[in-house]
């Protein structure tokens, strides 16, 4: 069983998810993908709407077989990444798992708690993200584990960590940031007309 893990704000969840979700389904030989949706993005300042508001209306936008929206972060008291991916290899140790980001998230990757332990631990899956893709391929986290890239999605999930992909795939340019921007997510975290369905 190979399950990638999709960790987010989803502060709201839109079709930029969706898609990248459904890609890494496609083209990583994934049997699963759960959503982890943070109770706080550990580098993030401004809180974001409530978790249970963000995780219901994550299972309104994404609806599909081999996907789960879950809070298990709050359930395990984790919020580091490091140290979700090590509760739940314990957990699950029948279970590959492999991290999933968008190419925004590789820039930053070597600012997270123990970056490296995480690319030891599990493949990482990235998915292009519009505007990001030279400053991914320049970043830390790639310079210090070139050696680890691999060249298909599809040879991820069975190789030995540290292995990452980058994958291009159809660009979609929704972001979370331009919808609270345009009001359509409410104070509260409720989604506003116009935004039931991504
Ligand atoms: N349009 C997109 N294309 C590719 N990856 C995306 C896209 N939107 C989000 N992601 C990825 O999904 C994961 C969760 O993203 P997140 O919930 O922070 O949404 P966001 O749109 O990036 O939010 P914000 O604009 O508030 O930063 C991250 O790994 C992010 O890189
Ligand atoms: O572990 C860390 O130090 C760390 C720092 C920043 C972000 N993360 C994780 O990265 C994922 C993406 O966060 P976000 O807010 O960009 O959607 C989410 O699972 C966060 O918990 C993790």
């Amino acid at each position: 069983m190979v399950i990638g893990l999709l960790g987010g704000s989803f502060d709201p969840a839109h079709e930029g998810h969706v898609l990248i979700t459904t890609e890494a389904l496609k083209r990583m030989g994934l049997d699963q993908v759960w959503w982890l949706v943070t109770p706080g993005n550990p580098l993030k300042a401004r809180q974001p709407a409530p978790l249970a508001e963000r995780i219901a209306f994550g299972k309104k936008v994404m609806r599909h077989p081999k996907v789960r929206v879950t809070g298990l972060e709050a359930a395990l008291g984790t919020r580091f990444t490091a140290a979700t991916i090590a509760r739940l290899q314990a957990i699950y140790p029948g279970v590959r798992f492999v991290w999933l980001m968008g190419a925004d998230n590789l820039v930053q990757l070597h600012r997270w708690d123990r970056w490296q332990e995480i690319l030891r631990r599990v493949p990482v899956g990235i998915l292009a993200r519009p505007g990001w893709g030279t400053r991914a391929r320049l970043s830390k986290a790639a310079q210090v584990f070139r050696g680890a890239r691999v060249g298909r999605g599809e040879h991820l999930a069975h190789a030995v960590a540290p292995a990452w992909v980058f994958v291009n795939l159809p660009m979609n340019d929704a972001s979370s940031s331009a919808i609270r921007a345009r009001g359509e997510w409410g104070l509260k975290g409720t989604a506003k007309p116009g935004i039931d369905k991504a």
